[in-house]
């Protein structure tokens, strides 16, 4: 099989220099129900790279999970990727188009847990509730890398150990059910990390757990990220979460990337009107509580009746009749951020 290079991109929209893992290009997943198709996913460009944090930011249902999951295959029925590709640069150079390699096949189970991947807000999701987690740990390691038993169950303590778990000797003998929800996260992640993946997905995964914990799994993603010099994409609708560790951001509103850049750029001069809403939304230290801004108005239009044009156009106070509601606007290139709006783009 020809090797070809790993590939980078100079003119990479959301940082120069950076090593390219996956590069999304107009993906589009739907989901054929008995009311009509679901355009979860339509149309997301969208570059991730290593050794830097891609924050996925935007309202509930926008589609952020079903991209995430696009990428590792893991998309339920009767949702299915119907156009686009997802190409992924493995660490011998070659690009693998994960949206159209072959379910089951081996590349993608061996790209699946080991290359890439995935936590989730529920750790249940990831972890079985009858088998101990040392267990669990060991028999992912033996699946991916080529070590003895003993080596696995030394490896999977100590990264037990690295995510702060603490006499993890002892936990490795626990079951899920036995550690708080704050641990069992922690456990989740030392089973996501303990193949040393390139990328790690994370599907919200400290929302459901207290401040403090939540800020230091956020921590040691972000410690873990510098060391194995993983590329990470983190799924998150919590501004705090993005300004604590994004360098990237990309914005999502029904299914598309509106706005991307990098994190200076989108909050000190977000350009597209949903990502300023976003951000206007968030209560700002040392405003009063009957000063706080309102949340975006309206509410994420029905997803079987996506508006024409724009969608955002229903929502939006730069609407502009004739133009919004005509034509879908194409992504532009303006002052350190790509922004898919007219008020940008007024020929596109
Ligand atoms: N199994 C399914 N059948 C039909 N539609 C689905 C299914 N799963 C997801 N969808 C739809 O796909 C769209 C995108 O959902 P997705 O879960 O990706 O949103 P999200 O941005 O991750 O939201 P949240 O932040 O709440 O997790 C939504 O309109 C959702 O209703």
């Amino acid at each position: 099989m020809p090797q070809t290079q790993i590939h980078t991109k100079p003119q990479s929209p959301l940082h120069p220099n950076g090593r390219m893992l996956v590069e999304i290009q107009n993906l589009k997943t739907h989901f054929f129900t008995d009311d009509g198709i679901v355009k979860a996913v339509e149309g997301v460009d969208l570059d991730v790279f290593a050794n830097r944090t891609l924050c996925i930011l935007g309202e509930s249902g926008c589609g952020k999970s079903i991209m995430a999951r696009s990428i590792l295959r893991i998309v339920d029925a009767p949702g299915r990727i119907v156009d686009g590709s997802i190409k992924y640069h493995n660490a011998d150079g070659r690009t693998i188009d994960l949206a159209t390699a072959k379910q089951g096949s081996k590349q993608l189970r061996q790209i699946r847990g080991q290359d890439i991947a995935m936590i989730f807000q529920e750790p249940m999701s990831s972890l079985g509730p009858i088998q101990k987690i040392g267990k669990q740990i060991t028999e992912t390691i033996l699946l991916h890398r080529p070590m003895s038993k003993a080596e696995a169950k030394e490896t999977a303590i100590e990264m037990l150990d690295r995510v702060g778990i603490p006499k993890p000797a002892e936990r490795f003998e626990a079951y899920p059910f036995e550690l708080s929800g704050g641990m069992r996260q922690r456990a989740m992640i030392a089973m996501a990390l303990s193949c040393q993946p390139r990328l790690l997905i994370a599907d919200e995964p400290t929302t459901a757990l207290d401040v403090t914990t939540q800020a230091q799994i956020l921590d040691l993603i972000a410690e873990l990220k510098e060391e194995f010099q993983m590329g990470v994409m983190l799924i998150t609708h919590d501004l705090g979460v993005v300004a604590q560790v994004a360098e990237d951001v990309a914005v999502m509103y029904m299914g598309k990337v509106v706005e991307r850049g990098d994190v200076y750029s989108i909050f000190e001069n977000p350009k597209h009107p949903y990502t300023r809403a976003l951000l206007e939304s968030v209560p700002r230290m040392g405003m009063e509580k009957r000063n706080r801004l309102p949340a975006i108005r309206g509410m994420v239009p029905h997803p079987l009746a996506r508006p024409s044009g724009c969608t955002f156009r229903t929502r939006c106070d730069s609407y502009m009749p004739g133009i919004c509601d005509k034509a879908e606007p194409t992504m532009v290139r303006k002052d350190g951020t790509d922004v898919a709006c007219f008020l940008h783009n007024k020929g596109s």
